[in-house]
């Protein structure tokens, strides 16, 4: 049998933590070395010997969490989101000085939500107006999501590519927040609701016609699969990967 890879999880009694660590425990590849909250030391992580750190904590705590991991030689898969551009940068300048560590920030493990987004950025050159609804349990502390923002980026992108004008939007008169939030010039909407999980609508509109490009996640088991993906190949993909579609081939 090959050997099995080191897994830690930081922020494992939290709902995605907690599925994670049932998620490498059933992988026969996979050993968890680590299972850490809150009030853990993080040199239990060099203890343990893990090869790959997964971190799915709090937008506050990220960073500091896998700076650590690479400062000592682990590879990290970041689910956490507030990684906004200027913390990416500046772990991007620490993975220079670390060059053969991986890190993974996938704003979204859900394979269906990572193609949404891709075909929402694809869809988005074709029409006139664009605008993003995302929709989450009430307990989430961060808005809008962190897909949302990183479907926001790669639709502006892409309607920028294609020398589009920003959607049209005739508002002179709004109670604040009625537009919603934007970003890269994308209009943003965030619902809270209890019952939720996590899920997104992009809608695409043209004169007479509109696209609903939407993806649900029911049960957080949805996200495993992208979480193991990543665990397995983040040693094979050293530097910083902003996006789960980064290890995907989505360009045929
Ligand atoms: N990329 C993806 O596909 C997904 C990403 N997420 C993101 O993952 C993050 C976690 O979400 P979720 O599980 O719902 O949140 P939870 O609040 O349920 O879990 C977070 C956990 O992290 C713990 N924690 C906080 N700080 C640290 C730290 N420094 N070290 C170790 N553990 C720590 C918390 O402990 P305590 O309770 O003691 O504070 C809590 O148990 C969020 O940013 C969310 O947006 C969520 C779902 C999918
Ligand atoms: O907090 C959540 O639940 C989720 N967070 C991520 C995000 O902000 O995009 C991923 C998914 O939407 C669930």
């Amino acid at each position: 049998m090959t050997e099995q890879l080191a897994v830690a999880v930081l922020g494992a009694g939290g709902r995605m933590g907690a599925e994670a660590v049932k998620a490498v425990e059933a992988a026969e590849d996979l050993k968890l070395v680590a299972a850490l909250g809150r009030s853990d030391s993080l040199e239990a992580l060099v203890e343990a010997g893990a090869d790959v750190v997964v971190d799915l904590t709090t937008p506050d705590s990220t960073e500091q969490n896998v700076r650590f991991a690479v400062e000592h030689g682990m590879h990290a898969v970041v689910g956490t989101t507030g990684w906004d551009q200027g913390k990416r940068r500046s772990l991007a300048a620490l993975l220079e000085d670390n060059p053969q560590i991986g890190v993974l920030i996938a704003p979204n493990f859900a394979l269906g939500s990572v193609l949404a987004s891709a075909f929402a950025a694809k869809a988005s050159r074709y029409f006139e107006s664009v605008e993003i609804v995302e929709l989450h349990h009430p307990d989430k502390v961060d808005a809008p999501s962190g897909t949302a923002v990183r479907t926001a980026q790669l639709v502006a992108a892409a309607r920028a590519e294609a020398g589009l004008p920003a959607s049209p939007d005739a508002t002179t008169k709004s109670l604040e927040g009625a537009r919603g939030a934007d970003v890269d010039g994308v209009k943003v909407h965030s619902v809270r609701l209890r019952g939720l999980v996590a899920h997104q609508e992009v809608l695409l509109g043209g004169p007479g016609e509109q696209l609903t490009i939407r993806h649900d996640s029911y049960d957080r088991a949805s996200f495993m699969p992208g979480v193991l993906l990543g665990v397995r190949q983040v040693a094979s993909h050293p530097g910083l990967t902003y996006g789960l579609d980064g290890y995907l081939d989505l360009n045929d």
